[in-house]
């Protein structure tokens, strides 16, 4: 459902994503690793449609990234790095708004709107201006708009990022109960959410994929054991790619 090809992508002359191939299936969470700065949110902006690639291509769900954009995106839900939003309107506004753009109305944009707002958790919140809410609920907004039209694909750029441990543990379950049904890309920081989510974890530096593999068997590659050995061992500047699991055809 989600193919990367070889994407490659240079800013000012300094590679940014270097070649990077995958592809995630239906049911599939791979969690996408790295140091900052390694190409992650990159990467993810150009499966996304809202950066060009210069080499290689993406696509979602059959539909090229950048040629069939709107048709990419009709399948696509987007977390985008922060929590970007429009801060005068509250989150059921923004949640409404983004359904209708997607050309949704009537009772099938309440519905959705509905179901949106309470599997984000927003509560009370969802009646606030989204300016006026912490950073946790103001993330928690934009995943209600990312995940309102029920998309076959989800990329989700650090979802948990500034959350409590008790929202990370509902966002944790709702990206679980949606997994059976849709192909999911998160990037994280958080190792213990490759452990706790993903069934599968791409490892990224310097804009190359160094591993591709189980969250298990990446753990094994590092010299403890574990996934911080091996996010150590795997993303020191003079990392060799030592392991790459061939991806699977996209669907
Ligand atoms: N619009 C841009 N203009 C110039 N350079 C950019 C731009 N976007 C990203 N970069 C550079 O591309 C490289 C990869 O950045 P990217 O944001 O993809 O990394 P990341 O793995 O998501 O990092 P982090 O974990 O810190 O979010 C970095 O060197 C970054 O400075």
């Amino acid at each position: 459902m989600i193919l990367a090809d070889a994407l490659v992508k240079t800013f000012a002359g300094k590679t940014a994503v270097d070649r990077v191939s995958f592809q995630v299936r239906q049911g599939e969470v791979l969690g996408f690793l790295g140091p900052n700065g390694a190409g992650k949110s990159t990467t993810m902006r150009m499966i996304a449609g809202c950066l060009e690639p210069d080499g290689g291509r993406a696509a979602v769900a059959g539909f090229d990234s950048a040629m069939q954009r709107r048709q990419a995106q009709s399948q696509l839900g987007y977390l985008p790095e922060g929590a970007p939003a429009y801060p005068a309107m509250t989150p059921r506004g923004f949640v409404r708004f983004s359904l209708r753009a997607r050309g949704f109305s009537g009772a099938g944009l309440e519905a959705a709107a509905e179901l949106a707002l309470a599997r984000a958790s927003l509560g009370a919140a969802a009646e606030r201006p989204i300016g006026t809410l912490s950073k946790g609920y103001k993330r928690r907004a934009a995943l209600a708009a990312a995940i309102a039209h029920d998309p076959l694909v989800l990329i989700l750029d650090e979802p948990t990022d500034g959350l409590d441990p008790n929202q990370k543990d509902g966002v944790r379950a709702l990206i679980t109960a949606m997994a059976p049904d849709k192909a999911i890309i998160i990037s994280t920081h958080l190792l213990d959410e490759v452990e706790a989510i993903c069934t599968r974890a791409i490892l990224i530096a310097g804009g190359r994929v160094m591993a591709d593999e189980t969250p298990g068997a990446l753990a094994k590659l590092g010299p403890q054991g574990d996934l911080p050995s091996a996010f150590r061992a795997l993303t020191a500047p003079s990392g060799e790619v030592i392991s790459h699991r061939p991806g699977r055809r996209a669907t």
